[in-house]
């Protein structure tokens, strides 16, 4: 499993592989910058052609054949380096690209007798090849927008996890000047300008993924492992999180530490493969009871019962008030029905312990009931995942919430649920960021869990997923697994439905929650475009097939 660091976990990392002698902090630093050049071009390989013989020349006369300003017609690289190891990475990069021809700018911010010893090194040999121009934001503005000839590559090598604070004022106007150029979604500049970010882009906390005046890029290039702020996408300020790295590529330099503790992973298919799985009897699959909202309001229900036998539930039962059990009887099939009217009505029903797992909030509705029922769904003590209306309606009182939940509960809040919950945390959240490292979605949704005594999962694009003894994991639906057609009505029903389904089969609820908010994201990717609630749970049978086939 893919582990998301912080930059003290990174460091860590960092310090044990040099102490051990297993490499030094310069071939690290040579590696980094190797690796982002192999990553640009990888990215774009036309640029392989720059500088080389038989093609465009770095700073060679525009190629009639292209058009204006055209990407190969002249292209220029302009690294801007700070005062850390972050910007001796850009030293590196600079003289591995001059070496291939290309003609080179660097503008280092800060005194080159400051900078620590392996970035000062590579100042050095740097230096013995080219020229290093002390910052002065106007003339790089000036370099980048007054030369309409050519493009340029521009190599972000500012400030990576060493980023503790806004950015400063002298270099607002140059990003001024560079923040015009649109970013689109496959990771091109459509005026040809290639911004590529050593580490982080400048200005985006590394542990959290907030804005401290981000410089957003094309492409990102990471070390060793991703990093938390990598895959946080809240948004912080103009530009949110993830959205600034353009696309990611982490590149491996040699190190073979993971973080000793405090670990977050990321969920991958390979994790989920293991647990899904299946065969054998329907009633070895369990029996989920998902409860209904009343006569109108019984659509958001279906979708997570349907969302339940899908994922493999050998039995659904829907608990639907009297009023409403024409509507849901007209509408189901598979799923059975049951009529459950008030607090009582769930007691007595769970008082069946075949029944296994229980999904309350979708469609519940706000009412006096709603209280009633969570609690006595609660003191039954089975699987139980709470969402929507079983959670705000304990906005007002939520330690009368927290005192019942049990370790086998999952909570699947949205932004606005989980502000609800734990109010003081969420305002944590969006404060605006005045120092790093910041609070994040992770920290954010850690402490929740803790509070709560059972599984959060936190919902996004970054859908966090904690359980009381910090266990962490980030489910994304960013960079190769965006799925922007999630953002429907009811898919967070869905989704309440699979985490049921799952653990009425017997998963565990961290693995439960992990596996069904990677399956969502999944079922989206795979229905694509126009995608609505319903659709969610149909694609399932294709989506576990190519898993296991490809398991
Ligand atoms: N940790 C590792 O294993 C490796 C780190 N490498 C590089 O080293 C970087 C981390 O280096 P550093 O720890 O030196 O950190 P950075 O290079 O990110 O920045 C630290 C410097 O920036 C200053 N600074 C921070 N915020 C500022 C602000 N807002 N305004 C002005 N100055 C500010 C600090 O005072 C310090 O001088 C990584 O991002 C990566 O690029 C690579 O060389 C590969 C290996
Ligand atoms: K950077």
């Amino acid at each position: 499993m893919m582990e998301l660091l912080t930059a003290a976990q990174m460091r860590a990392i960092e310090h044990e592989a040099i102490e051990s002698g297993e490499v030094t902090g310069l071939d690290l630093m040579e590696r980094a910058g190797a690796g982002v050049v192999a990553a640009i071009f990888e990215e774009w390989p036309e640029l392989e052609r720059v500088g080389q013989e038989g093609g465009p020349e770095g700073g060679a006369a525009p190629d009639p054949a292209d058009p204006p300003r055209g990407i190969l017609g002249k292209m220029k690289v302009l690294v801007l380096c700070g005062p850390g190891n972050n910007g001796g990475d850009g030293f590196v990069v600079a003289r591995l690209l001059q070496a291939r021809g290309w003609q080179v700018d660097v503008f280092l911010y800060g005194n080159p007798i400051d900078l620590p010893p392996d970035a000062a090194e590579n100042y050095r040999r740097w230096a013995a090849v080219g020229e290093v121009r002390t910052w002065n934001d106007r003339e790089i503005r000036d370099l980048y927008e007054g030369d309409a000839t050519s493009r340029f590559l521009v190599v972000d090598a500012l400030f990576g996890t060493g980023l503790t604070r806004p950015m400063p004022d002298d270099t607002a106007e140059m990003w001024r000047g560079f923040m015009p150029s649109p970013i689109v979604s496959d990771g091109r500049d459509p005026g040809g300008d290639r911004f590529v970010a050593i580490d982080f882009p400048s200005g985006m906390c590394s542990d959290s993924g907030k804005d401290f005046g981000a410089l957003p890029a094309h492409l990102t290039v990471t070390f060793h492992a991703a990093k938390i702020g990598h895959y946080m996408s809240l948004d912080c300020g103009s530009y949110g999180g993830s959205d600034n790295c353009g696309r990611l590529r982490v590149v491996d330099i040699g190190m073979t530490k993971t973080a000793a503790k405090g670990r977050v992973t990321l969920v991958e298919a390979g994790g989920v493969l293991g647990q899904t799985k299946r065969g054998g009897h329907k009633y070895n699959h369990g029996h989920a009871l998902v409860l209904s909202g009343g006569h109108g309001k019984t659509g958001a229900a279906r979708l997570a019962a349907r969302g339940a036998l899908r994922i493999g539930a050998g039995l659904v039962t829907l608990g639907s008030p009297r009023s409403a059990m024409f509507e849901n009887a007209a509408q189901l099939t598979a799923i059975m029905l049951h009529q459950i009217d008030g607090a009582h009505g769930v007691s007595e029903l769970l008082e069946d312990k075949r029944l296994n797992a229980v999904c309350l909030g979708p469609g519940l509705g706000r009412g006096m009931d709603t209280q009633a029922v969570v609690i006595a769904a609660l003191k039954a003590q089975r699987a139980t995942v709470l969402d929507a209306d079983a959670l705000t309606r304990f906005e007002r009182n939520p330690q009368v919430l927290f005192d019942l939940l049990h370790e086998q509960c999952v909570l699947t809040p949205h932004g606005g649920e989980f502000a609800k919950l734990f109010p003081d945390l969420a305002a944590k959240l969006a404060q605006r960021p005045q120092t790093g490292p910041a609070y994040s979605k992770v920290d954010a949704t850690r402490e929740a869990a803790a509070r709560a005594g059972c599984v959060v999962l936190f919902k996004g694009a970054d859908t966090v997923i904690a359980d009381p003894t910090g266990r962490c994991s980030v489910n994304s639906a960013q960079y190769d697994r965006a799925a922007p057609w999630l953002a429907t009505a009811g898919a967070g029903d869905v989704l309440a439905g699979f985490i049921t389904g799952l653990l009425a089969r017997g998963m565990s609820p961290k693995a439960a929650a992990e596996a069904g908010a990677w399956l969502h994201v999944e079922c989206a990717r795979e229905f694509g475009p126009g995608l609505i609630s319903e659709d969610l749970p149909e694609q399932l049978p294709a989506v576990l097939r190519r898993l296991e086939r490809d398991g």
